[in-house]
């Protein structure tokens, strides 16, 4: 098919006449022929229409606020649109709010099929690809598309026909060859690809593409529009944003929306642009490419007066004077779209997403199901995550039972433990918060992505983290504990031991979670700065350099809210708390004398003001903070998924 499509690309675009305007294009012959994607339900095209469509941004305190658009149009099914425009004339931003992604400082109407637009029917219909592809890249072709079906088909549709289904779309989209291959290794076209055809997978009636070209070659970038030409050839409405298409990418188009400062100039079929421009007295030049020509004037370079001329000249949107003959040109292409497909297409079909009520299509529980086995799959070849954490556990365990090598049952090291317990404490709480900042950004974005796309919902996503993250915690603690535990020769009893690793997860866990927080709030380099920043007070109320008792009144209030309090009182409980025995006291070298200061734990815990029987409140209280912090994750995410909206 990749053949098809190169074919495709190579087909006559239509001869330019020496005026400059396109001549009717030649339909593209192997995709009119090509007889692709048949098992999708066919579904009621649908045609957006929005007036007086305006975004206003606030500029801050007393700044007064900024229209950034304003704008009318209507966009017919089984058309492929392109909105042009200069840098900053406001596309993303049309499409953003046409996706129903941007929802708030946005007023005036869309209709859709000549009814209000009901956000939640619309989503469940449409699609909205970015421009940034968010895909999961340690996981194959075939993985992401078998898990997207698992995801977006609902049990209407049989699993045994997922792979009939994927099959078909690879094939259509030339990915078919590539459907072992990671995605991190894909090439900028390929990846592009198979961002549109996930989205594929439901059968979306509506696509918006954010610049889909923007990072590609020439043939690429043909590939891609020939391939949106074929989508919408099969009656979708697909609406993307581009950059100065060459002159036979332009003729690609059906119809156009041209920007300019947030307003309209022409919108129209991609033929009409060269004599509306001429109606409107600024004429495109002979052998001219009409859509560089339109952007000069877009960009004012022809003067801005013309820019006021051609809003004037579209009413900025409003008039339909420069369209297809739509209803016959819509018609047509119904009819021999099905005659192509040996469908017969009905007037008024019942949409999919109008008998599906709920935003996901599978249910709650499918959905972790699916999501713990995408989870599972990443993190066996995740080398950060994973691999490499292990790893960093055993070594940095290895090098801290080296240094304090016996140094738990002798009463004149009390101190060296005592450090190497705060020394364990920061090594739990760095890695992991330190790994899920610097991590977690990115896959933010893949939320945003899926979650608006109506893949799963936020609460499926984020109780597969919770349960995801778990054993990898724990066996990386784990083995961690038991290389410093041995080695440093802290008693051998199992109560203590188990305490001991108790207290360690607990911190591990809560220190994923402030990472979480951070991760979910902050960029990875705001967060990079944040998260050490704000433990520096954690470590300070710990009670290893100032003890607790020796806290100044006002600042009395700190160790309550610190975790790692809890998790080195829980430490030091577990090490010298339970009646622990007279610690042994080797002869010093270079001292002269035998006294031994520490000799018994309870002098130990009375310097540092530390009871050694709080452990259980220790593992109470952390186990408390975990779950309140974990509960207040996911409504920040939430608010973070919409606060952009
Ligand atoms: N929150 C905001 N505050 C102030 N200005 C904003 C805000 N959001 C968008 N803008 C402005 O709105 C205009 C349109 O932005 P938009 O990203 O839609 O442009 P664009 O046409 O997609 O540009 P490009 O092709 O460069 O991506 C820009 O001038 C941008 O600076």
């Amino acid at each position: 098919m990749e053949a098809v499509i190169a074919e495709a690309a190579a087909a006559p675009q239509g001869s330019r006449q020496a005026n400059g305007a396109a001549a009717p294009a030649a339909a593209p012959t192997a995709l009119a022929t090509s007889k692709t994607l048949p098992h999708l339900p066919k579904r009621e095209p649908v045609e957006v229409k929005f007036q007086d469509l305006a975004y206003t941004v606030s500029l801050g305190f007393r700044k007064g606020q900024k229209e950034i658009i304003r704008v009318n149009g209507r966009f017919c099914p089984s058309q492929l649109i392109a909105i042009m425009g200069p840098s900053g004339a406001g596309k993303s931003t049309l499409l953003d709010i046409l996706s129903g992604y941007r929802i708030s400082g946005v007023t005036g109407n869309v209709m859709v099929n000549g009814r209000p637009r009901n956000l939640d029917r619309f989503r469940r219909m449409s699609c909205y690809i970015q421009q940034d592809d968010r895909l999961h890249s340690l996981l194959t072709v075939q993985e992401n598309m078998s898990l997207a079906a698992e995801l977006k088909l609902t049990r209407a549709v049989p699993r045994a026909e997922h792979q009939a289904i994927i099959d078909e779309i690879l094939n259509t989209l030339g990915l078919l060859d590539h459907r072992g291959t990671r995605t991190g290794q894909l090439s900028g076209g390929q990846k592009k690809r198979l961002s549109i055809a996930l989205e594929l997978i439901n059968n979306p009636l509506l696509m918006f593409l954010d610049e889909p070209t923007t990072g590609l070659d020439s043939s690429s970038t043909s590939q891609c529009v020939n391939l949106l030409k074929l989508l919408a050839m099969q009656g979708r409405t697909i609406v993307c944003t581009i950059h100065q298409p060459s002159a036979s990418l332009f003729d690609q188009f059906d119809h156009v929306y041209i920007l300019a400062r947030g307003s309209c100039l022409y919108q129209g079929s991609t033929k009409q642009l060269v004599p509306y421009l001429s109606t409107v007295g600024v004429p495109c030049p002979k052998y001219h490419n009409p859509a560089d020509f339109v952007i000069e004037l877009a960009c004012g370079e022809h003067g801005e007066d013309k820019i006021n001329t051609m809003v004037a000249g579209t009413d900025n949107g409003k008039s339909q004077r420069w369209f297809e003959n739509q209803s016959e040109v819509v018609a047509e292409r119904r009819k021999s779209e099905a005659r192509r497909l040996s469908v017969e297409l009905l007037p008024n079909m019942t949409e999919l997403a109008e008998i599906n009520t709920s935003m996901q299509a599978v249910s709650f529980g499918k959905q972790i199901s699916v999501l713990l086995t995408r989870g599972y799959i990443k993190i066996k070849r995740d080398q950060t995550m994973t691999h490499m954490r292990l790893f960093v556990n055993v070594i940095v365990g290895l090098l801290l039972g080296i240094l304090f090598w016996q140094a738990g049952d002798e009463g004149s090291r009390v101190l060296d433990n005592w450090n190497l317990l705060f020394t364990i404490l920061i090594h739990h709480m760095m890695t992991t918060m330190m790994l899920t900042v610097l991590t977690f950004p990115t896959e933010m974005q893949i939320l945003r992505k899926e979650h608006f796309n109506r893949w799963y919902s936020l609460k499926s996503y984020y109780m597969s983290i919770n349960i995801l993250e778990l054993p990898v915690s724990i066996v990386c603690c784990t083995v961690f504990t038991v290389i410093v535990y041995l080695m440093s020769a802290q008693p051998l009893e199992w109560v203590r031991f188990g305490v001991f690793l108790g207290i360690s997860i607990l911190v591990v866990l809560v220190a994923q979670t402030v990472g979480l927080l951070v991760g979910a709030l902050f960029s990875v380099v705001n967060g990079t700065f944040l998260a050490p920043t704000l433990s520096v007070p954690m470590m300070m109320f710990a009670g290893f350099g100032v003890s607790l008792k020796d806290m100044p009144d006002y600042l009395k209030w700190g160790p309550y809210v610190s975790y790692l309090r809890y998790g080195l009182e829980g430490y030091v409980g577990s090490i010298y708390g339970r009646n622990r025995t007279t610690l042994g006291c080797a002869d010093q070298p270079g001292k002269d004398f035998s006294y031994c200061h520490y000799k018994y734990p309870t002098k130990f815990l009375k310097e540092i003001s530390m009871d050694g029987e709080m452990y259980v409140m220790d593992l109470i209280i952390l186990g408390v903070i975990l779950l309140v912090l974990r509960l207040s994750v996911y409504p920040l995410l939430r608010w973070k998924l919409f606060a952009m909206r």
